[in-house]
Parts: C-alpha cells; sequence; structure tokens
C-alpha cells in the first residue's frame, strides 16, 4: 500500500449568497490521496468538483472539515511550504498565465518565491523546465499571447512543476484544447507523473480521459460522494444508480473495450 499524501475528512463548503439563500455546495467530503496515485473526480456541471479542487489547493476557505498533508494539519492560513506543495493547473491556459510577463518571468515567480533562485541558477532553471515541457528555450521572451492554447498550457504545467510540488490539482486542464492537443498535454502529465512520482486530483469532463488516467475515482452529485472506488470497479460495476446513468453516457465507439 502506497503512503497516503492528503487526508480530506468531512469537507463542506456553504457559499453565502447576498440577497439569497446560502448554498451547499459540497457536504461532507472525505477521501485520500497515496503518493504517486491519480484521483479522478467526476460528476455533473455543478455538483462541486472546482469547489473541492480549490478547497484541496488553499485557493477557497473551508466552511468545515480538515485536510491532512503528510500528517500534518493545514489550517485556514497555510504555511508556505504547503502552498508550494500543492499546485493547480487550470481549465483555461491563456488567462491562467499574466499576460503582461514574459514566460520566463512567469517561471521565474516560484522558482524565486520558494527556492530564492536569482541570477545563472535562475536562468539555467527556467530552461530546464522549458526542456521538461517540450517548449523551445528560445520562447523564454515570448508573451502568452505569442504561444498557442497548447503550448500556454504547457506553461502552466511547467509553473506549477517549479514549485516541485508533491499534489498536482488538475481542473479539467485538457477541455478547452483540441483533440490532438488533449492527448499530448494528457501524455505529458502521465509521463511527469512516472519521472517524479508525484500525485494528482484529477477533475474532468470526459470519463474516457478519467477512465484512461485515474486509478481511483469519486463519483459527485449535488455536492456529494455517492460513489468511490479503483477505476476499474466503479466504470464496470458501477453500483450507484447515478454512476450508471453517467458511465452509459459514454459512447461506446470511444471506448471499444468497454464492458456495459
Ligand atoms: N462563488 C460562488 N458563490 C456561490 N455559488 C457558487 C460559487 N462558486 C460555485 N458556486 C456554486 O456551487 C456549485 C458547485 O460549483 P463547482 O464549480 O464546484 O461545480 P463543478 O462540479 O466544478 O462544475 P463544472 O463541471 O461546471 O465546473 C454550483 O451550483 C455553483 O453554481
Amino acid at each position: 500500500m502506497e503512503q497516503t499524501l492528503l487526508e480530506v475528512s468531512h469537507l463542506n463548503k456553504i457559499y453565502k449568497r447576498k440577497g439569497g439563500p446560502d448554498f451547499s455546495a459540497v457536504k461532507d467530503v472525505s477521501f485520500t490521496l497515496a503518493q504517486g496515485e491519480t484521483l479522478g473526480i467526476v460528476g455533473e456541471s455543478g455538483s462541486g468538483k472546482t469547489t473541492v479542487a480549490k478547497m484541496v489547493a488553499g485557493m477557497l476557505p473551508a466552511t468545515s472539515g480538515s485536510l491532512v498533508l503528510n500528517g500534518q494539519a493545514m489550517e485556514s492560513r497555510r504555511s508556505k511550504d504547503m502552498k508550494r506543495n500543492i499546485q493547480y493547473i487550470f481549465q483555461d491556459p491563456v488567462s491562467s498565465l499574466n499576460p503582461r510577463l514574459k514566460i520566463k518571468d512567469i517561471l521565474a515567480e516560484p522558482l524565486k518565491l520558494y527556492f530564492n533562485l536569482r541570477g545563472e541558477a535562475l536562468n539555467s532553471r527556467i530552461n530546464e523546465l522549458l526542456d521538461d515541457v517540450g517548449i523551445p528555450q528560445s520562447y523564454r521572451d515570448r508573451y502568452p499571447k505569442e504561444l498557442s492554447g497548447g503550448q500556454c498550457q504547457r506553461i502552466g504545467i511547467a509553473r506549477a512543476l517549479a514549485a516541485e510540488p508533491s499534489i498536482m490539482v488538475c481542473d479539467e486542464p485538457t477541455s478547452a484544447l483540441d483533440m490532438t492537443i488533449q492527448s499530448q498535454i494528457l501524455e505529458l502529465l502521465q509521463e511527469l507523473q512516472r519521472s517524479r512520482g508525484f500525485s494528482y486530483i484529477f477533475i474532468a469532463h470526459g470519463l474516457e480521459v478519467i477512465y484512461t488516467i485515474s486509478n481511483r475515482v469519486l463519483v459527485m452529485k449535488q455536492g456529494e460522494v455517492v460513489e468511490t472506488g479503483a477505476t476499474a470497479q466503479v466504470f464496470h460495476s458501477p453500483e450507484h444508480p447515478y454512476t450508471q446513468t453517467l458511465i452509459q453516457s459514454i459512447p461506446k465507439i470511444e471506448l471499444p473495450y468497454f464492458e456495459y
């Protein structure tokens, strides 16, 4: 059994809405994430996937519940090292990069913040990161708008890698990209996982993506976890009627090896 890296217990999120009733977006969500594992989160739009992901990444405060990383409780004000350790890959690669910064400066930010790199050490680390994600070093001086969507997502991945995290939270990282680019980005993420051993929390609308890359799956509906288990088990013998409906909606043509 792999070592547990993250323990999420009884997580809740209530959004306060001005002039309307409060909205309970995440209800009593618990799960664990092991080192080197990919946990896929699936569920219809509005089921609370992004809210869970943002609470895990410390981008949104939880209303209640606990998050324990490497045996240490993560308080609402996280230490710099805890922030470094969980990085987020965004759905929209272009808008997630500061348009006023050159690629080298986007990558320099986490390197300066977390590792205090300067000068030549900083420069060569930026080049290494560009190599790691398959972007030519000559792109250092370009701005995000001079890159394609897929290239921007590679920079988003390099920026996350720069922090040397143990967990990457990927919130639909390929859904804004063309099909061929999607599979290239997925391959890159898988290759990086193999070489660095980090863990992913992976949200995707396309269930075939989740099927391909996840070890375990969490199925969410209206803020709750309705089913969780090993990917093959959940996809081949779903127990909850909601999961059964989700799985049946996958076009057979895309998963010819699928048994219903
Ligand atoms: N800041 C907010 N204030 C109020 N309600 C919100 C806020 N953010 C999200 N919600 C609501 O919380 C619910 C869960 O949203 P969330 O974005 O987590 O769902 P999701 O499963 O990620 O959806 P999608 O697949 O469309 O991205 C939705 O009903 C959404 O409208």
